[in-house]
């Protein structure tokens, strides 16, 4: 399958941004998420140790976004938050790692070379955009075939029942959107639990605003969500300090003038946000995890210097998806655990891609009190 772009790519994006990027048709999904964290829950619990400390945390995150996008997109659950889940997701997420870490060196030195002479990282990148694309097609021939049967709520059915895409170009948007709301998510959650974990007066606050609108027995919903100003100041304020994707590129269009230097049409330009982000002119005591700053100030905040889904045409087309997981997901946690730092040493960041911590996050897990309430949202959700 060959990528696509100028007017090809813009009337693929145009027939789904129309459904992703509307509230109305993105609340909705909530149940569906609500759904994966009522498992999520006892399953964390489960796999704890008797510190509460889970081994390899990002990867258990990893399970929980691919669990949960699958079930957004398609409708379909993989098991991935049971003893016994679909080999097919663990080899997605597996293939989605590789092909992101062989795409540097590609990108380094020249594509076309290591094509002409078959290098193993060629041979290593491509493989794993064939595990993607398989797993992908698999999931959409298949949700497209139970269509007139099964359930008729998920994103793909929305997208397509508008019949402007064809087969070939769902295979190629939905390959892009299981991919982008896979690791994205799971590493944006780890980074807000080390923050919570290092600022308990924080964590506290928090705990007390969910509580004041979503009682202990119920789950969060998106409409109780409005109410969670300082629950979104929590994320954003990790996204600003430890941004997920802490770059993004454009392909200049023309002859640019950029602060004063002219830049040939042609040029690659790399925007950089997290140096937006850690500086103090836009953010006084930019290292510090500050949520309030997001309250108070939110005015006199420059929107330009804070860019974690990108800008413009091409921004994060998920990202109102993303944005209503890590709210929900980040009230299921809340609710039931304290998260707890194991040390106050600090955590490095490496971008593969993605900006990860250097290390295993030294959080770990206590269970509030016992997990009854997600009984009850399953109760209710099943009636
Ligand atoms: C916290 C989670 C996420 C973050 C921080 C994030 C961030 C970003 C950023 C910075 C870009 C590049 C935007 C630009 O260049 O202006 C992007 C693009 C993209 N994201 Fe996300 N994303 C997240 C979640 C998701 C999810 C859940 C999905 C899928 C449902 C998704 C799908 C995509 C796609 C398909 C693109 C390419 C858009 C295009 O080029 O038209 N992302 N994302």
């Amino acid at each position: 399958m060959k990528s696509c772009d100028g007017q090809e790519w813009f009337q693929m994006r145009r027939a789904t941004q129309n459904k992703l990027m509307k509230p109305k048709e993105i609340f909705p999904m909530d149940l569906r998420i609500n759904e994966v964290m009522a498992d999520f829950i006892p399953y964390i619990d489960n796999i704890c140790d008797e510190n509460g400390c889970i081994a390899d945390l990002y990867s258990e995150l990893n399970k929980l976004s691919y669990e949960t996008i699958c079930y957004v997109l398609y409708n379909e659950r993989y098991g991935l938050l049971q003893q016994t889940c679909k080999e097919e997701a663990l080899l997605f997420i597996k293939s989605v790692k590789e092909m992101m870490y062989y795409l540097g060196p590609l990108i380094v030195s020249s594509a076309e070379l290591h094509k002409k002479f078959n290098t193993k990282q060629w041979q290593n990148h491509t493989k794993a955009w064939d595990n993607i694309f398989l797993t992908v097609k698999r999931c959409i021939d298949k949700s497209l075939a139970q269509n007139s049967v099964g359930k008729r709520d998920h994103l793909l059915h929305v997208i397509n029942s508008d019949n402007l895409l064809t087969r070939k170009q769902l295979y190629g948007i939905f390959a892009e959107l299981q991919i982008g709301g896979v690791e994205t998510t799971a590493n944006s959650l780890m980074w807000i639990m080390l923050h919570l974990s290092r600022n308990k007066d924080v964590q506290q606050k928090l705990l007390e605003e969910i509580q004041s609108t979503c009682p202990s027995y119920q789950a969060p919903t998106a409409s109780m969500l409005q109410s969670l100003p300082y629950l979104k100041s929590c994320i954003k304020e990790s996204m600003r300090l430890t941004p997920t994707v802490p770059f993004t590129s454009r392909t200049l269009e023309e002859d640019t003038n950029i602060g004063g230097y002219l830049i040939p049409q042609g040029t690659i330009a790399m925007i950089n946000f997290h140096a937006m982000t850690w500086n103090d002119e836009f953010f006084p005591h930019a290292q510090e995890y500050k949520p309030e700053r997001w309250m108070k100030d939110k005015h006199t905040i420059n929107p330009f210097a804070h860019t974690p889904f990108g800008i413009g045409k091409r921004m994060c087309i998920g990202r109102r998806l993303a944005e209503l997981q890590l709210q929900l997901t980040l009230c299921w946690l809340v609710k039931n655990f304290h998260i707890n730092a194991i040390d106050e040493e600090p955590v490095k960041a490496i971008v593969s891609g993605l900006m990860i911590p250097a290390r295993e996050l030294p959080v770990s897990l206590k269970r509030r009190s016992n997990l009854s309430f997600r009984d009850r949202f399953l109760e209710n959700y099943t009636q």
